[in-house]
């Protein structure tokens, strides 16, 4: 009795469920009208064909197997399966390509390898073949008749999405593609096999090839589920592909507000693949490779991000991460000044008064010229994509201030008379130094989130999430400092507080000689910890207020760098962490579990 209707109840609504609980977290806006359009385009070109099927007695129900109802002759839980694996193989599609970014895989549109238009066009014409071969096959009452009907319904669409992204699709990583297709074919497979062997539905005899995959799956059902998750997955990738555009090139499209609207779709359908600026694109890549080389904490966090936040927030790090190391891997501290006022000028080039009526693109020239001469070229795309037309000056130059701070300590070696000359005398100097090298990053951050969530915010209201922000900002600095007393030292810094030190009666000399030895400067860590925690507790409920696309993201970002805070304060409680570098970690799926919490409860 209405075995149809169990086969949801067990299978496929469960499925679903659970998918959704995985998923609900990283789903967005986009990815709801993303399925929801494609439901209904799935709906829509199934119902002709499988009336049809029912109706030349290709499939048919057992009156005791479904509920009743029937629409052109098919039953209401048929329907329901349209939608179902349409879901849920969309949901599977969404979670294998959140860690994706899709703007990377434009690169091949204009100048695609061989292999890649060999692969394409072997792939059009093996599907025009087996249209063909369907169309004929269908005609007559055979035993390739169901195999037939699959093809002829299901390769043109195929044909026209392989024809309009083929090239994306192929330059995905495989387990964006070819998971999504096979996990869910597989299950529904067992589904399948199992509602055949208890006679749910069956398949008129004389229609099919009679021969079996496995059990009693025929192949033109294997084929079916296969076929349909295709073109889930790759109808999925066609409106990825034009979303990256849109994210990807702002001269293209400057001005993308909350979420892309359809006309958008179409435009970046209707763009010329010659008019991808492909240069912008390896920059990317490179800001990527760069984050994922050097921030484990923000490389994870990344990919919670989407659109074009996404990108700018790369870029951003890209660009404070290159400033960082030039300072950090400078020989001298004429080197360090040398590279500070180049990058001054670099922000002066774009943030200061300019003559009005010179062409915005003969200043972007000029910038790059510049560039060009006064920088290694490694550091070219980490100049050129700052998204400086969003970002304020303000925390910019200040964060170059604190790099300037820094290089004060690298060039005083180790003598004990040097106290004096360390930059950080107290905890003043200390919050400064955050203040610059940390809050400002932690403010050009928000500045992202503004513009591309809520531009329209009050005045009052973004001055808060600023402070709030730059306070976040700190409070990750003083972890930062805590974590790296030992990796400090050795490179001849210390930045605990010289007032510290002397009331704890430490000269920098010992914590340079010894940064793991005395009691003492665990003590400091634990206070330099507990000063990180305060900040971090006031700033922390103004999250709340960050726009929701963002929010579940950035509270990710911060709470798995705060969580290395966490370690170190269990240390003291006795529990091991783990060190790379000299470095305390946190390990990876503490970090993830970090992540997955800030996700569900923010
Ligand atoms: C997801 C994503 C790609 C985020 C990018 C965030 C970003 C732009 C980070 C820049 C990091 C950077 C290289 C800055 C240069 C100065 C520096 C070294 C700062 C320290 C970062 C630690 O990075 P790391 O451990 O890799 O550095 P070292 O190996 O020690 O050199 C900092 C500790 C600063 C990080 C500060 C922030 C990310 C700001 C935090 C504040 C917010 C996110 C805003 C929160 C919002 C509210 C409303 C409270």
């Amino acid at each position: 009795m209405y075995d149809y209707a169990f086969v949801h109840l067990k299978f496929t609504i469960p499925l679903a469920v659970l998918l959704t609980a995985i998923a609900y977290p990283v789903l967005n806006r986009i990815h709801v009208i993303q399925t929801g359009c494609l439901i209904f385009i799935a709906f829509t070109a199934a119902l002709p064909w499988d009336a049809y099927l029912i109706e030349q007695k290709v499939w048919s129900y057992p009156p005791e197997a479904i509920v009743g109802p029937r629409l052109l002759g098919i039953p209401f839980e048929e329907l329901f399966f349209f939608v179902i694996q349409t879901y849920i193989t969309a949901l599977v599609y969404i979670l294998f390509n959140k860690p994706v970014l899709h703007a990377l895989h434009l690169n091949n549109q204009r100048n695609p390898p061989a292999w890649m238009r060999v692969a394409k066009i072997t792939g059009q014409l093996l599907l025009v073949a087996l249209s063909v071969w369907g169309w004929k096959a269908a005609q007559v009452n055979q035993e390739t008749t169901y195999l037939g009907l699959i093809l002829v319904w299901a390769c043109p669409f195929l044909l026209a999405i392989w024809t309009l992204a083929g090239r994306f699709i192929l330059s995905l990583p495989w387990f964006a593609t070819v998971l999504p297709v096979f996990l869910p074919t597989f299950y529904l497979w067992a589904v399948d096999e199992l509602a055949l062997h208890r006679g749910t539905w069956s398949i008129g005899s004389g229609t099919k090839l009679e021969f079996c995959l496995f059990g009693k799956l025929d192949i033109e059902e294997a084929t079916f589920f296969l076929v349909t998750n295709m073109l889930i997955v790759s109808g999925m990738a066609v409106f990825d592909q034009y979303l990256a555009v849109i994210y990807a090139f702002p001269t293209l499209f400057p001005k993308v507000n909350r979420y892309p609207t359809p006309l958008m779709l179409v435009q970046s359908r209707l763009v010329n693949t010659a008019k991808y600026d492909l240069e912008r694109i390896e920059g990317l890549r490179e800001a990527v490779e760069r984050l994922r080389l050097k921030s484990r904490s923000f490389y994870l966090a990344n990919s919670l991000f989407s659109g074009r936040l996404r990108i700018d927030l790369i870029l951003l790090y890209s660009f404070c991460r290159l400033a960082d190391d030039l300072v950090d891997d400078a020989k001298s501290r004429l080197e360090v000044l040398s590279w500070t006022a180049k990058l001054n000028h670099f922000l002066d080039l774009h943030y200061g008064d300019s003559d009005a009526t010179e062409d915005p693109k003969q200043k972007a020239k000029r910038i790059d010229a510049y560039i060009k001469e006064a920088f290694p070229p490694f550091a070219y795309q980490a100049l050129h994509l700052l998204p400086t037309q969003i970002l304020p000056p303000k925390p910019l130059y200040e964060l170059i201030q604190g790099f300037e701070m820094d290089s004060q300590f690298t060039f005083h070696g180790n003598s004990d008379s040097t106290d004096l000359k360390y930059p950080i005398a107290d905890d003043k100097d200390l919050k400064t130094y955050a203040i610059r090298v940390a809050g400002t990053v932690g403010e050009l951050c928000i500045a992202l989130i503004i513009h591309h969530c809520l531009p329209d915010m009050s005045d009052s209201q973004k001055r808060r999430l600023e402070s709030a922000s730059c306070r976040m900002g700190i409070a990750l600095q003083y972890v930062n400092i805590a974590r790296d007393i030992l990796v400090d030292a050795r490179i001849g810094r210390v930045y605990l507080p010289t007032t510290w030190l002397k009331e704890e009666g430490l000269t920098h000399k010992i914590v340079l000689d010894n940064p793991e030895g005395p009691e003492v400067i665990e003590r400091m860590r634990r206070r330099l910890l507990d000063n990180a925690f305060e900040l971090y507790r006031e700033a922390r409920p103004e999250m709340q207020r960050i726009p929701s696309e963002a929010r579940g993201p950035m509270i990710g970002a911060v709470e798995n760098y705060m969580e290395i805070g966490r370690v170190l304060r269990e240390k003291k409680e006795g529990t091991v962490f783990v060190r790379k570098e000299g470095r305390a970690t946190v390990p990876k799926q503490r970090r993830l579990r970090t992540l997955l919490r800030a996700l569900y409860e923010q």
